[in-house]
């Protein structure tokens, strides 16, 4: 029988990543992807959304033009059915872009449901592959509860969403984490009548309760929002609505968007066939330096893993996973600083350690609200704040939980700064140009400054501020 190199299970984000090194190394493969090709991501995921939201924040925009001097913004209309049309018109443009790699690969990329049968074996369509090594990059789905009523196409999930022909009048966000949160906002914004539920206190990936409030207090401002109780969800069979309710809160709405979060493609796998011990939720663990599964030549890679499901990690995850599988030694590879963005308007990002994660006696915090900074008032854009952590014995920058205009620009300043061990200084060195939105991070950075000793008179970091909304 003739044995693989590798078999990749998947061929999203991480599987075309692993798929890339792989090729570098051996011709000896196959890919295997069951359902639609062309990733998550680009079909579903973070392209669609992204796609979604530059439309509602462009029309969104009008409401600050009267302010501006602008008039007639009441006279702009929408037409959703073109904001969905030109959504699926870049969708399959960027989906056609993915598939290109695994369209010229002929009979090594097969379209099917792959099992794994033991640790060199899998089947797939009905036929038995041999390998060496085996990546699992099968990725995840949305979850929806088995107790929730049928509702047919009236219950969304971002599976589906980007679909439809026209949007809903009403509707009901159920989850709000980064997906539930996107969602809501840009639908109201697309003049969806949008309630948010979220089991929990904090949105958005968000742990620190300071950036938590804010974000709330702001997000409420432009939909309705219940936090702290799981939402049910029952059908009126006399109006055809749909009922959405908490302890506290009860909705009816045309239709809902389960946003509940996201379960691991792993349910018939087959990895009960390695022989490795399985979590209650049926994963193994893994080395997250080298992806292996126990100590075969396994490897789990991107959304599947649960490591941190967002997509440059994926790609990482397929690269170390497509090296490993074919390496005569495993490589350990030091993973990138955390960084995680949630595209609302602001946008919340969390980079380095989260808030909940750090040792509250052993750091200092620097804060600054975005209210009354210069360039947002400007833009009328004032609205958040950014809170950064550094370890308090020697300005060591830790992390940073953002809910800001800009957030992402100072999510990647932040994370280069973390990555290169930097302390508050050494960013307070660099220049800030005048007037841009880094100054309010500038701000943060003084705040952080000024609770630790303070550095040398000749030091330009120590600058302060001149204490003007005009000037700093
Ligand atoms: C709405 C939404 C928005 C997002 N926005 C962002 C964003 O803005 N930024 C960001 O960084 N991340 C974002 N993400 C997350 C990002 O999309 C994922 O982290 C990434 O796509 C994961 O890639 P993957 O390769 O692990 O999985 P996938 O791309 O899902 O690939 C897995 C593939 O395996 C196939 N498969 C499953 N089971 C089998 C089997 N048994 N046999 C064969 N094939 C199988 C699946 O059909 C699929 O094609 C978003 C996600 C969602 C849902
Ligand atoms: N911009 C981005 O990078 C981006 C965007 C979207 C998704 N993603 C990725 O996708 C992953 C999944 O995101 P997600 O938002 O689907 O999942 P999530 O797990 O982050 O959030 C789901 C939320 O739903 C809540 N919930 C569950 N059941 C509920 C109920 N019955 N009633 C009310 N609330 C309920 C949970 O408490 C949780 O807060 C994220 O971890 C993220 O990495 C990233």
């Amino acid at each position: 029988m003739h044995k693989f190199d590798v078999v990749i299970i998947g061929a999203g984000t991480a599987g075309l990543s692993a798929l890339r090194e792989v090729r570098k190394r051996t011709d000896n493969f196959v890919i295997i992807n069951d359902g639609p090709w062309g990733t998550t991501c680009a079909r579903v995921g973070c392209m669609p959304s992204k796609l979604l939201i530059e439309a509602a924040n462009a029309f969104h925009r009008r409401r600050s033009f009267d302010e501006f001097g602008i008039t007639g913004a009441d006279q702009l209309g929408l037409n959703t059915r073109k904001v969905l049309q030109r959504l699926r018109k870049l969708r399959d443009d960027f989906v056609s872009s993915t598939v290109k790699t695994t369209d010229e690969l002929d009979e090594r990329a097969i379209s099917g449901r792959a099992r794994i049968l033991s640790p060199d074996q899998v089947s797939v369509n009905g036929k038995q592959l041999s390998t060496r090594s085996i990546i699992i990059a099968t990725g995840s789905r949305p979850i929806i509860p088995d107790s929730w009523p049928q509702l047919g196409e009236r219950l969304l999930t971002t599976d589906t969403l980007f679909e439809l022909e026209v949007l809903p009048k009403s509707m009901a966000v159920i989850g709000m984490g980064p997906v539930g949160l996107e969602m809501a906002q840009a639908l109201s914004r697309l003049d969806v009548q949008i309630t948010g539920f979220g089991s929990r206190e904090f949105v958005g990936g968000i742990s620190d309760p300071v950036i938590n409030q804010v974000a709330v207090k702001s997000l409420s401002e432009e939909f309705s929002l219940h936090l702290g109780g799981r939402a049910t969800v029952t059908t009126n069979s006399s109006n055809h609505t749909i009922t959405v309710h908490t302890e506290t809160h009860k909705v009816e709405v045309e239709s809902v968007l389960a946003a509940l979060g996201r379960r691991p493609n792993i349910d018939d796998i087959g990895l009960e066939a390695l022989g490795i011990a399985l979590n209650e939720k049926g994963l193994p663990s893994i080395d997250p330096v080298t992806l292996q599964i126990a100590d075969l030549p396994i490897f789990l890679a991107g959304d599947v893993n649960k490591r941190f499901p967002v997509l440059h990690e994926a790609a990482d995850d397929g690269h170390i996973a497509g090296l490993n599988a074919t390496s005569e030694e495993l490589i350990c590879f030091k993973r990138r600083v955390p960084l995680a963005i949630v595209f609302t308007e602001p946008d919340i990002a969390v980079v380095g350690q989260p808030f909940h994660t750090l040792d509250q006696q052993n750091i200092q915090i620097g804060e600054v609200s975005f209210a009354n900074q210069g360039r947002a008032r400007s833009a009328q854009r004032n609205r958040g704040a950014l809170r950064v952590y550094a370890a308090a014995n020697n300005g060591q920058l830790l992390g940073a939980e953002i809910y800001a205009p800009a957030g992402e620009h100072f999510a990647h300043l932040l994370a280069l700064a973390i990555s290169q061990s930097l302390n508050v200084w050494d960013l307070l060195r660099i220049p800030f140009y005048h007037p841009v939105l880094e100054e309010g991070l500038r701000t943060a950075l003084r705040d952080l400054s000024s609770k630790l000793p303070s550095c040398s008179q000749s030091d330009l970091a120590g600058c302060g501020s001149l204490n003007s909304e005009a000037l700093d």
